[in-house]
């Protein structure tokens, strides 16, 4: 069944285009990996899927619903974890998850909320203020609070961005969890082990196109036929990573 559906859709800012008429389908369940160079329009894509910014062009469907006037709805469907973190700083990280909940607009499943908090080990740190936490720390409660309403739909802006390879398990194993769940994920990440350890599906973005949709194994038949070297190093590593193909 197919949980997203975006058509052509395209993000302007003033003149410049950032994604251009972009389309791609995600079926409920699916994890879908985002990779390509910076500034290729990642984030600003994430951002039209999770109702943040509107598309310039084109159309977004989320099952029967458009994006067009279901904007509330969508949103107590989709979780958005961007790349900032938005934390009361004042506050415990009990305190902030409470909060946090009571600001839910929807119902909060509290066996969901106590197995999230398990698998990020935040019992751990439940009586520190959000200020004295490291940025590790802040990240896994950042992920932690952005999909509390249990979303159908979670998109990850570089979840595992600055932080230990301790706590990257983690938050990897975290992922895995919330995808045998059965929760659809979407995440941007440069991190080849990441996407091939999360990823059904890659899409990879490059000056704001979409040039490949499809598994990490169907990579390795694709061309490059307009010359763009970043994404070609891109795909290189990629492929060094799985079999050394690349070499
Ligand atoms: N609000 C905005 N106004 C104007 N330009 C913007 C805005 N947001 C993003 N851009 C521009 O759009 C381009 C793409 O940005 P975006 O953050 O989507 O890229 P990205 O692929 O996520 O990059 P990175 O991997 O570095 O995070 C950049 O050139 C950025 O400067």
């Amino acid at each position: 069944m197919k949980l997203l559906i975006a058509q052509q859709i395209q993000k302007k800012y003033k003149q410049k285009i950032i994604v251009d008429k972009v389309s791609f389908k995600v079926n409920e369940g699916e994890c879908v990996g985002i990779i390509g160079p910076n500034g290729a329009g990642k984030s600003t894509l994430l951002k039209m899927l999770a109702t943040v910014e509107k598309p310039s062009q084109g159309t977004l469907r989320f099952h029967e619903l458009g994006y067009d006037g279901n904007i509330k709805k969508i949103r107590k469907k989709v979780g958005y974890i961007p790349q900032d973190i938005a934390l009361f700083e004042e506050l415990t990280v009990k305190q902030q998850i409470q909060s946090w909940s009571r600001l839910s607009q929807g119902k909060i499943d509290k066996r969901h909320v106590d197995d999230m908090i398990e698998i990020l080990r935040l019992n751990e740190v439940m009586k520190k203020r959000t200020s004295d936490l490291s940025g590790g720390w802040k990240r896994k409660l950042n992920l932690c609070i952005g999909i509390l309403h249990k979303p159908e739909l979670c998109l990850l802006d570089e979840p595992t961005a600055g932080i230990d390879i301790a706590a990257r398990k983690e938050i990897m194993d975290w992922l895995k969890r919330l995808q045998q769940q059965g929760m659809t994920l979407m995440f941007i990440s440069h991190d080849w082990h990441e996407l091939r350890a999360l990823s059904d599906r890659l899409l990879i973005v490059d000056q704001g196109r979409l040039l490949f949709d499809g598994t990490i194994d169907e990579m390795k038949f694709m061309k490059y036929d307009d010359g763009s070297r970043d994404l070609s190093n891109i795909v290189q590593a990629g492929l060094e990573y799985e079999h050394g193909w690349g070499r």
